[in-house]
C-alpha cells in the first residue's frame, strides 16, 4: 500500500474508482502542476481556494507551478476561521465557480487548513454535481487528518459539520516544510487528532508520541515526518475498510461527541478543533473508566501526554442539559440515542450503543467536584 523514495511516501487509498494517492514530501509545493498534468488528459482551468492567511504565504508558489504546468489558474481568498465555515462562505465559492465557468472536469485545489479543505470539498462535490478537486493540506491537523478519507462539510449554528457528503479528493500533496509558519497553537491541536490514532488503534503509536509529541512541536522534521506518515496510513486504513461510516470509522471520532458539542455550545469560537477533541476524549475516557470499560488510570495517562504537548484539559462548565442538548446534533445518534465512542484501554475503542443520560449527569458532575 504505500512507498517509499528517500523521503518521500506515498499511500494508496484503494477504493474503487474514487482510489487516489496521498504524496508526502518535504518542498513538493512547487511540483503540485507537474503532479497535477499526470492526473488530467491536458491542463485546462483550475481554481485554487484558500484564504486571507494562507494565500499570501503560498499562492504565489502554487500559482506559478500550476501555470508552469499550462494550467490556467483562478482563485477564491475565503475569510480565515471556524466560524466562516458557513453556509455564507459556501455561497461564495460558489459565485466564484459560477464566474469562472469552471466545466464538470477541471479541478478545484483546497490550499489550506481543515476548515478549507472541508468547505472546498463541499463546494467541489456539490457544483455540477461533482467536479474534482486535490486536497493540499497546510496545517499539522489537516496533514494527519482531515484532507484524507473525503469528509467534507460546513458547520450549522446547531451542529459541527452538519451539512455535508462523503466526497473523496483525486490527490492529497502533503508538503510538511508548509508547517514551518503555522502557529504553536495550532501545531498543538494537530496532534491531538494524531495522538487520536493511537488511542483507538495503535498503543505503539501512543507510547511513541508521548516520547516524541514536544519534537514534533518544535517542527522536527523526522518526528514530524513520521507522525505524518503513521497518521496517513491508519487513516487510510479505516476509510478503505469502511468509506462512508457505516462501522469502524465511526471510531476516528473518538473524543468529537464531547468536542463537536464544547465547539458549537461555543460557537466555534474559543476552542480549535484539536483542543475541543482532546478536552472531548479525556471525557470519553473518564466515561469509560466509570462504565467499567477501562482500567483506572487510562484518563491519567491520556491527560499526561495532551499537557506535555500543553493542550487544554480543562472541561467548560455547561450544565449536563447543555451537553445532551449539543450532543443530540451529533450525527453518529440512531434517533434520539446518543453514541459514544469509548475505550477499552489505551488502543482500544469502541462504539457504545447504550449510554444513559444518567452516566452523563455522573460524568458531568464529577467536574464539579474537583
Ligand atoms: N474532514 C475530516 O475528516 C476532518 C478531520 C479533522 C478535522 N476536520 C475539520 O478541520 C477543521 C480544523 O482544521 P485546522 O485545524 O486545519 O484549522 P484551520 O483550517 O482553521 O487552520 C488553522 C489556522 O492556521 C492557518 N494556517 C493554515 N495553514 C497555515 C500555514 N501553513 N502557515 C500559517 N498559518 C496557516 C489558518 O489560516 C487558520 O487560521 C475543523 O473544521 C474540523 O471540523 C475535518
Ligand atoms: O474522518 C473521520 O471519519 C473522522 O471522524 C475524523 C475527525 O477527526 C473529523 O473531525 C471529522 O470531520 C468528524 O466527523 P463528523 O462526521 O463527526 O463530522
Ligand atoms: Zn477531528
Amino acid at each position: 500500500m504505500s512507498e517509499t523514495v528517500d523521503n518521500t511516501k506515498i499511500y494508496r487509498v484503494e477504493l474503487g474508482v474514487r482510489s487516489y494517492d496521498i504524496h508526502i514530501e518535504p518542498d513538493c509545493l512547487g511540483r503540485l502542476g507537474e503532479a497535477m498534468a499526470k492526473l488530467f488528459a491536458a491542463p485546462t482551468r483550475c481554481m485554487v481556494i484558500s484564504n486571507v492567511t494562507i494565500a499570501p504565504l503560498y499562492m504565489d508558489v502554487v500559482r506559478s507551478s500550476l501555470e508552469q504546468a499550462g494550467w490556467q489558474v483562478s482563485e477564491c481568498i475565503l475569510a480565515d476561521g471556524e466560524r466562516y465555515k458557513t453556509m455564507e462562505s459556501f455561497g461564495l465559492i460558489m459565485d466564484a465557480l459560477m464566474q469562472s465557468k469552471l466545466s464538470r472536469n477541471e479541478p478545484v485545489i483546497a490550499l489550506g487548513g481543515g476548515v478549507v479543505g472541508d468547505m472546498t470539498g463541499f463546494a467541489a462535490s456539490c457544483y455540477r454535481r461533482g467536479i474534482p478537486f486535490i486536497q493540499v493540506p497546510t496545517t499539522v491537523l489537516a496533514q494527519v487528518d482531515s484532507s484524507v478519507g473525503g469528509k467534507t462539510a460546513i458547520n450549522h449554528p446547531h451542529g459541527k459539520n452538519m451539512i455535508g457528503a462523503f466526497y473523496q479528493p483525486k490527490l492529497v500533496w502533503i508538503d510538511p516544510k508548509v508547517l514551518n509558519t503555522l502557529e504553536l497553537r495550532e501545531i498543538r491541536a494537530g496532534i491531538a487528532e494524531a495522538i487520536k490514532y493511537g488511542l483507538i488503534r495503535d498503543a505503539g503509536f501512543f507510547e511513541w508520541m508521548q516520547k516524541s509529541a514536544k519534537a514534533a512541536l518544535d517542527l522536527n522534521a523526522d518526528v514530524l515526518g513520521q507522525m505524518i506518515h503513521t497518521s496517513c496510513r491508519h487513516k487510510a486504513e479505516v476509510v478503505m475498510a469502511d468509506e462512508t461510516e457505516q462501522g469502524q470509522r465511526a471510531l476516528l471520532n473518538l473524543g468529537h461527541t464531547f468536542g463537536h458539542a464544547i465547539e458549537s455550545m461555543t460557537h466555534y469560537s474559543t476552542y480549535l478543533h484539536g483542543e475541543g477533541v482532546a478536552i472531548g476524549t479525556l471525557m470519553a475516557a473518564r466515561l469509560s473508566e466509570q462504565l467499567g470499560h477501562a482500567p483506572a488510570g487510562t484518563e491519567d495517562a491520556i491527560r499526561g501526554c495532551y499537557k506535555h504537548v500543553g493542550l487544554p484539559v480543562e472541561v467548560p462548565g455547561f450544565s449536563a442539559e447543555q451537553w445532551l442538548d449539543a450532543m443530540g446534533h451529533d450525527k453518529k445518534n440512531v434517533g434520539s440515542r446518543i453514541r459514544y465512542i469509548l475505550l477499552r484501554g489505551i488502543g482500544d475503542a469502541f462504539l457504545a450503543e447504550d449510554v444513559s443520560p444518567d452516566a452523563i449527569n455522573q460524568l458531568i458532575d464529577s467536574y464539579r467536584k474537583v
